[in-house]
């Protein structure tokens, strides 16, 4: 197949196809937020080519392809006579997904399509996400990172590796978008309540990014995964010989942080200053390090601290409604004092703070965390890790969450460990004997690792808990009335969180702006979802819900001189949403 240069660009644009192999029908985007319509004209031209063009994913529409458009790029013959609109190309697509019975069955078909015509990908998750985010996201990717080696086909995110040191700068230029608005990072060490993954964690910036787009209006072409390889202490990894990572132990210490080190200012350096960072899955001992030492250098937020924390939020602002009085007037206790559980922990103390005007040292007496060695208490001080010092309070030791529960009677209990099954039946009856209305929230991922599923929290309470969980749960009927669980996850919040950073040009994220999110998803519960005792309004609402989160922080960055786009739009609502990348077909006539 010949290729005929047919360029037709206005405004001397210049070729993105940046040598990585060429042709298709490319598109530029300069600014930071163009509309599609702005994205129609202008900015684009064509390098007809026919083989190519259907091998690139961002271009291709497969039988899409207009009869003009078949002559004009050189398509005939490579495709069958039949022209199926997109509508009829998702009926089709959905009629086939619904076919496989095994998830992972359903992901990899996600994936290949998201490899062949991305545009159609986002189309199909945009309009049924709430049937696609399971098989996306959380729990099958989990599931996906575990055979990744295997079902690894085309990579579709930058590996970094200890063999980089030196070089990460190199590294990001390879990559063939130059003008990148996030990046998803991670270093595979803690997988959703997975654990160590290593290299295979890519799947988790994958498919964070790709709900940046779906959920939030990212483009695509500006989303970058990216994975650190430091080596994994995964012994069943090491061991297989499919393993696609570094096969060696954990590099720590001064050999991490350096490489680390690099990375991050790499990507300022290439990127410039206003590209957010969201660190997913470190570990603990990596997370809070991370986000002290780059926050006030560079434009960085943690998914699992910050982003579990801020929808959790939302979720008992919400919860109010059902069961009455204030924040200050709950107490509050969680299982599990890691990323998810101290950040959860220290917002609810902000914003009760920001409520009463009390000082957060106070606030933070009502929050009352267990960690493996049992309730975090003052007499544990010495040997806490720093993230845990806040929570010591004053209390003689308990050692399991049931004498917990006894001890401190919560009217919130909040699973965040990881581990599953830790929501024992004396465990919810206890919550249940002592509260008219418990709310549970069972946040660990997969579902694997779920504290209690949702029927065993209906059950065991007697119909009585309010519940969400990280992974989602199918509705449950118990005595004939049906219980719809929430999903208390962090992707009601990163993709508008991002949009509300990028559309401002932020330059930095404070806790302010994370309080803005969660009163902003708090706001979209409609009485008819608190009629069904919902605390979370339907994921099938998101890009509305994204767009009023987004509208909030960003007017966030604005009040606090941290936004670099001026001047600011006047209705940020109607700006964020005027800005989401949508995924119909566009005309390449
Ligand atoms: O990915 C998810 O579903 C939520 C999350 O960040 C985690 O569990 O680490
Ligand atoms: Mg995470």
């Amino acid at each position: 197949m010949s290729s005929a240069s047919l360029k037709e660009m206005r405004n001397g644009g210049e070729d993105y196809s940046n040598g990585h192999g060429g042709g298709g029908v490319r598109d530029l985007y300069g600014e930071d937020c163009a509309t599609e319509d702005q994205l129609i004209t202008p900015w684009t031209f064509s390098v007809a080519s026919g083989c190519s063009l259907l091998r690139d994913p961002r271009y291709n529409k497969g039988l899409a392809f207009t009869e003009g458009e078949r002559d004009a790029h050189y398509l005939r013959g490579l495709l069958p006579p039949a022209i199926f609109n997109q509508e009829l190309q998702e009926k089709r697509l959905m009629h086939n997904l619904r076919q496989y019975e095994v998830p992972l069955h359903r992901y990899m078909a996600m994936m290949d399509l998201q490899e062949r015509n991305e545009r159609l990908f986002y189309k199909l998750l945009i309009n049924n996400v709430e049937e696609l985010l399971p098989v996306v996201y959380t729990p099958t990717v989990g599931e996906a990172c575990q055979k990744y080696g295997s079902i690894f086909r085309r990579p579709q995110g930058l590996y970094i590796s200890l063999k980089e040191k030196g070089k990460i700068l190199e590294v990001l230029k390879n990559w063939p978008e130059k003008s990148i608005q996030v990046i998803v990072v991670t270093d595979g060490e803690r997988i959703l309540g997975l654990g160590d993954l290593g290299c295979q964690g890519m799947g988790i910036p994958v498919g964070k990014l790709s709900l940046y787009t779906a959920l939030g209006g990212v483009r695509p072409s500006s989303c970058l995964p990216i994975t650190i390889d430091v080596g994994t202490n995964n012994e069943k990894l090491l061991n297989d010989e499919f393993y696609i990572g570094l096969k060696q132990k954990r590099a720590t210490g001064q050999e991490y942080a350096e490489l680390l080190e690099e990375f991050m200012h790499a990507v300022k350096q290439n990127y410039g200053e206003k590209v957010l960072i969201q660190f997913e899955d470190f570990a603990n001992h990596n997370a809070f390090d991370l986000l002290e030492k780059y926050s006030s250098s560079h434009l960085v937020f943690n998914d699992d601290i910050q982003g579990t924390a801020s929808v959790v939020l939302a979720g008992l602002l919400a919860s109010l409604k059902l069961v009455g009085g204030t924040l200050v007037d709950h107490t509050f206790l969680f299982l599990g004092a890691g990323e998810a559980g101290t950040g959860i922990a220290e917002l609810i103390a902000l914003e009760i703070s920001k409520q009463t005007k009390a000082p957060v040292e106070e606030t933070r007496k009502k929050i009352w965390l267990v960690d493996s060695k049992g309730l975090i208490v003052s007499s544990r001080l010495e040997s806490l890790q720093q993230f845990k010092k806040p929570w010591a309070h004053e209390h003689e030791p308990v050692k399991s969450l049931l004498d917990a529960v006894k001890a401190i009677k919560p009217t919130v209990l909040i699973g965040s460990s990881g581990a599953g099954k830790t929501f024992t039946k004396e465990v919810v009856e206890t919550m249940a004997s002592l509260n008219e209305k418990p709310l549970i929230l069972a946040l660990s991922n997969p579902t694997s690792q779920s504290e209690c599923t949702a029927e065993e929290a209906y059950t065991w309470s007697k119909g009585k808990a309010i519940f969400a969980s990280g992974s989602p749960f199918d509705p449950v009927e118990y005595e004939g009335k049906l219980f719809v669980p929430g999903q208390a996850n962090n992707a009601y919040i990163f993709p508008g969180f991002g949009l509300g950073l990028i559309i401002s040009g932020a330059i930095r994220v404070r806790d302010e702006m994370l309080l803005a999110a969660s009163e902003a998803l708090a706001a979209q519960v409609s009485q008819e979802n608190y009629d069904k005792g919902l605390i979370y309004p339907p994921f099938s609402n998101i890009r509305k819900i994204s767009a009023h989160i987004a509208a909030k922080v960003a007017a966030k960055a604005y009040d606090l001189g941290l936004a670099s786009h001026l001047p600011r739009p006047k209705d940020l609502v109607k700006y964020a949403e005027s800005c989401m990348y949508s995924p119909g077909y566009r005309s390449y006539r």
